[in-house]
């Protein structure tokens, strides 16, 4: 086989039905995806569904309890986390922030910051950056690792609706030059980024995967966001049958609790043909449907 037709059906990562167990309690299961070169995969779900605990699965950081994760041997991986642990009490210059975890040759840093647009902050203070800005910086980090897979927690956090279209733009423009997958998990549970290969939504575990609709080219949409937005965003609207209560239980479309979910139930793995298909249609931004 050659090594190009290898890489496009050997997933840098697959996770198969995956959990992970904390004091007694599941935090998600039956985890089912992969990333393959070139691929952008979006989780997608409400707080505490289980997205950053996949993708920690992922990358290695955390083991799953059940299931398992099959990783491409010696891939590299670039994380732009949700929270970054420094003591912004410190000054810190971005320059400082690049090399924090690891060893970057000045080149390496001013390659990857021009990279994402922000050569010229090199000596400015993170504490002074804007919030796309600061993105920007995490982003750079990532990619002056040169990595097979990229790892997205919510990039877009603190940017307004033009730098979230920038930001989209820049990490498809990284995909495409680079070929590296990504994983990205989005703060929005109905907009993602139109370049997106497959939506994962979760809720503690698997509730529905598709592609996201092509809304963006609708022209009312267009029209509502311009044609630009719509090259670059993209609705994945869907309707789960059963509700996760805090407590654990399940309560079904009927009303109807139990402790567990139904057989027929939104899961993923409990379908025949493996997909929940999400129902696509032209819903505006911020428009919810209800989410189970
Ligand atoms: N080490 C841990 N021990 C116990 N519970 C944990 C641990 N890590 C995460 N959790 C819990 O697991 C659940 C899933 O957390 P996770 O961070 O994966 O969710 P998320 O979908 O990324 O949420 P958010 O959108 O709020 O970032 C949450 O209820 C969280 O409180």
């Amino acid at each position: 086989m050659s090594k190009l037709s290898r890489d496009l059906i050997t997933p840098l990562v697959r996770l198969e039905g995956a959990g992970v167990k904390r004091g007694g309690r599941w935090l998600v299961r039956g985890v089912d995806f992969s990333v393959s070169k070139g691929e952008i995969v979006t989780l997608i779900g409400p707080n505490g569904s289980g997205k950053s605990t996949s993708a920690k699965m992922a990358i290695g950081v955390l083991q799953p309890d059940e299931g398992r994760v099959r990783r491409e041997a010696s891939f590299r991986v670039g994380y732009v986390p949700q929270k970054l642990a420094v003591d912004w009490t410190m000054p810190l210059t971005v320059r400082r922030l690049m090399t924090l975890t690891t060893s970057l040759t000045r080149q390496e840093i001013v390659l990857s910051l021009d990279a994402v647009g922000i050569g010229h902050l090199i000596d400015a203070e993170v504490q002074n950056l804007s919030g796309g800005e600061f993105q920007r910086a995490l982003l750079a980090r990532a990619i002056a690792r040169k990595p097979d897979l990229l790892v997205l927690d919510e990039p877009v956090q603190g940017v307004d609706f033009s730098g979230e279209i920038a930001l989209y733009e820049l990490i498809t423009s990284i995909r495409d030059k680079t070929g590296c997958g990504i994983l990205m998990i989005s703060h929005d549970l109905h907009v993602v980024m139109a370049a997106t290969d497959t939506v994962i939504c979760l809720n503690g575990h698997v509730c529905c995967r598709g592609t996201p609709a092509a809304v963006s080219q609708s022209p009312e949409y267009m029209r509502l966001f311009g044609a630009k937005a719509g090259q670059t965003l993209a609705i994945y609207n869907h309707q789960h049958d059963h509700t996760h209560l805090p407590d654990g239980r399940v309560q079904h479309a009927d009303g109807s609790i139990t402790d567990h979910c139904h057989p027929g139930d939104g899961h993923h793995h409990d379908h025949h043909d493996g997909h929940h298909r999400p129902n696509l249609s032209e819903t505006r931004r911020g428009e919810g449907v209800g989410h189970a």
